[in-house]
Parts: structure tokens; sequence; C-alpha cells
């Protein structure tokens, strides 16, 4: 069996507050999701080395960073984890090329590698701002700044604790490429917790869903976000399908965007998109109506043939709600019906329907 990323099991009481919290992740950006209070800050800083815990392991790529049952707990310094939170920390008296190299200073000579600056630069886009003060920044490049310094002190480990609830919309997209670049082309495994949905299924590769100081449910992201068992737990993600998709051609006369996915063609709106790109859909379970015959006069773009794989419990006020899972294609995509629609359709395991999707989000443009 390969070593895990990262191997997480930590037992501690704080106050009333019992963090009893367990997974192994194999992914480059694993994400904490939680509702406020679950306990991600809690575990982040277990992980940094902020917190001891009374009984446990943190290992990362096979290195305990703590292991109370063999007596190793590495104080915080030793971790050699970058952090990046929501607000950027820069120092207001240096400017960016100072704030980039105080990350390189704490890296041992040995092992200090010069043309690491470069690559930072160009990774990020920040070498034009090297001159300004964090003042003259807008809050997009302090935060690529910041994860910058983070990338320079060369860590094992990148902790993000909402590294993007500070930024409106616009920055938020500006920077978004630049982390998925920092998941795909550098080698340091990324812990990034956030409340948004769009930012983990975007970027994330594992997702572990904290609730109430427990894991209750960890594994790769598109996995975890179809989860019908999942859909009604305080805490978990909106159940959505994350489709991997290549654009396949246009629509010219409407502006539109032909997309393969595993789960059939999509059409969505063309926008900045090219010919052959590789993209990541979502399709919220809300955005799905069913259909028993091939719809005709509904005025959505998409609809596509399945069968029920799946019907969860009843949940929600009145227990009124049901998530289904449907079999599309090589794919699943999830549903949410209202329990009355799930008997008035009779939908039974194996019962063939057509998805009929008012809307697709395109996480990677
Ligand atoms: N030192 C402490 N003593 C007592 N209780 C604590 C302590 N630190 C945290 N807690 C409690 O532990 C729980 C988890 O807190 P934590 O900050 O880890 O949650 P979170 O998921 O990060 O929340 P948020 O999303 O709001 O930041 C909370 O109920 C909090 O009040």
């Amino acid at each position: 069996m390969t070593t895990p990323v990262l191997d997480i099991a930590v037992r501690h009481r704080l106050g009333d507050f019992q963090l009893d919290a367990a997974f192994q992740s194999q992914g480059r950006l694993t994400a904490l999701f939680g509702t406020s209070g679950s306990g991600k800050t809690s575990l982040v800083n277990v992980i940094g080395g902020l917190i001891r815990p009374q009984a446990g392991h943190v290992r990362v790529e096979g290195e305990a960073l703590l292991d109370t049952a063999r007596g190793v707990f590495l104080p915080k310094h030793r971790r050699r984890i970058g952090y990046v939170f929501q607000e950027a920390r820069l120092f207001p008296h240096l400017t960016v090329r100072q704030n980039l190299l105080f990350g390189h200073w704490f890296v041992p000579h040995a092992v200090r590698k010069p043309a690491e600056l470069d690559k930072v630069l160009e990774l990020l886009g920040i070498g034009h701002l090297l001159k300004r003060r964090p003042g003259a920044l807008s809050g997009g490049e302090k935060q690529r700044v910041a994860i910058g310094r983070a990338l320079l002190a060369q860590p094992r480990l990148l902790l993000m604790d909402e590294p993007l609830a500070a930024l409106d919309e616009a920055r938020k997209a500006e920077i978004l490429p630049h982390i998925e670049r920092l998941r795909d082309e550098v080698g340091i495994p990324i812990v990034y917790v956030s409340h948004s949905l769009a930012e983990v299924a975007r970027l994330a590769t594992t997702v572990a869903i904290v609730d109430a100081g427990r894991i209750a449910a960890c594994g790769p992201t598109a996995e975890i976000l179809a989860r019908v068992d999942l859909a009604s737990r305080p805490g978990a993600p909106e159940a959505s399908a994350v489709l991997s998709a290549a654009v396949t051609g246009f629509d010219e006369a409407f502006g539109l965007a032909r997309l393969a996915t595993p789960a059939g063609e999509l059409a969505i709106a063309r926008g900045a998109l090219r010919l052959g790109q590789q993209l990541r859909v979502r399709i919220m379970a809300s955005d799905v109506m069913l259909s028993l015959a091939p719809p005709e006069g509904t005025s959505a773009l998409n609809a596509l043939p399945g069968t029920v794989a799946e019907i969860g419990e009843r949940t929600g006020e009145g227990g009124s709600t049901v998530h289904l899972r449907l079999d599309c294609g090589a794919a699943n995509l999830i549903v949410r019906l209202t329990a009355k629609s799930v008997a008035s359709l009779a939908l039974a395991i194996g019962k063939p329907v057509y998805a009929i999707i008012k809307s697709v989000s395109v996480e990677t443009p």
C-alpha cells in the first residue's frame, strides 16, 4: 500500500468540545469542510503543532510530526508547515520582495534553493509587484504574496485556512487559477479549510467533512459531493455531481458551447471557452428535475437519459425532501426532489428517467 499524503487520528478535549477525528488522504489538496464550530480550525492547529492533543498521530508523507504512542511531538517551528490565513498578515513596512524573502530566511542554507523565488513569482504572477509595499496591493495581490511567502519557506505541507473568505468574487476568480497551479505543479500537499462549496468543488482532490469534532466522511471530491446519504447532514456540502468535461464544439448562432462529459453531452453558455479545453463542471442536486418521458416543451437545454440507482432517506422539514442518485452514461447525477414527486412518479431503483438540468456551473474556466 502506498503511504498516504496525510494520515491523521487525534483525540483532544477543548472545554466542552471533543475532537475525535481520523482520516487519511492521498490527495494533493485536501479540503476540510464543515459548519462553524465543527472543529476545522482545531484540526488545523493540531496539524500545525499549536495544539498538543491528548492522543493520536499526524503523519505527512509517512513522517510523524506527532505520535503520542511513541512520544513524538515536533514543536511547531520544526514542522516546516506553511500557513496562509484569511488575511494576508504581511509586514506593512517591508516591500513585497522583502516580505517574500522573509519566508526564505528560515530555510537552512544547506537546503535553500536560490531559483525558488523566480519560480514562485511566475507561479503566482507577482513579479511586477516586488517593489511595492502591502498598502499598495489589492486584497487578491496581498493573498498571492502571502502564498508566495509561505512557499518560499519550502514547507512540507501548506495549511490554507479560508484563504479567499475575505475577498470579493472578482478577486477570488483572479486567485483561483494560481491555487490550481500550486496544487498541480508544486509537489507540496495542501490542507484547505473552506465554507465554500464552489471552492471545494473546483480545487479539492479530496474532501473531509468535519462534523461535531469528527470526520463524517472523507474521499475523492466527486464521490463525497455525490453521496446521497450525506446530503442531509448538517455541515455537509450541497449534494452535487462534479464531472470532468471537454469542449467539443460551439453552437455559434446561440452562443453555446457543447461539452462532452461522462454523463452525456451538455450545452452551456459559450463564455471564453476554447475548443478542446478541459473543465470541471458541477451540477447541484437542486438544479436537476426528473421526467419519465423525453422532455418536450421545456426551456431547459440539457436533458440526459439515466436510471435511478439510489433513493435516499426522506429528510428536510417533515421529511419532505429526498435525494436520489442516477446512473447517467458513465457517471452519476444527484437529484433533490420532494417526497411527493418521488411517490407520484413511482420512482424505484432501475427506473428509466430523464434528468432535466436547469443549470451547470463551470468550476474551471
Ligand atoms: N481553547 C478552547 N477551549 C474551549 N473550547 C474551545 C477552544 N477552542 C475551540 N473551542 C471550541 O471547539 C469548537 C470547534 O472550534 P473550531 O474553531 O475548531 O471550529 P471551526 O470548525 O474552525 O469553526 P469556524 O468555521 O467558525 O472557524 C467550538 O465549539 C469552539 O468553541
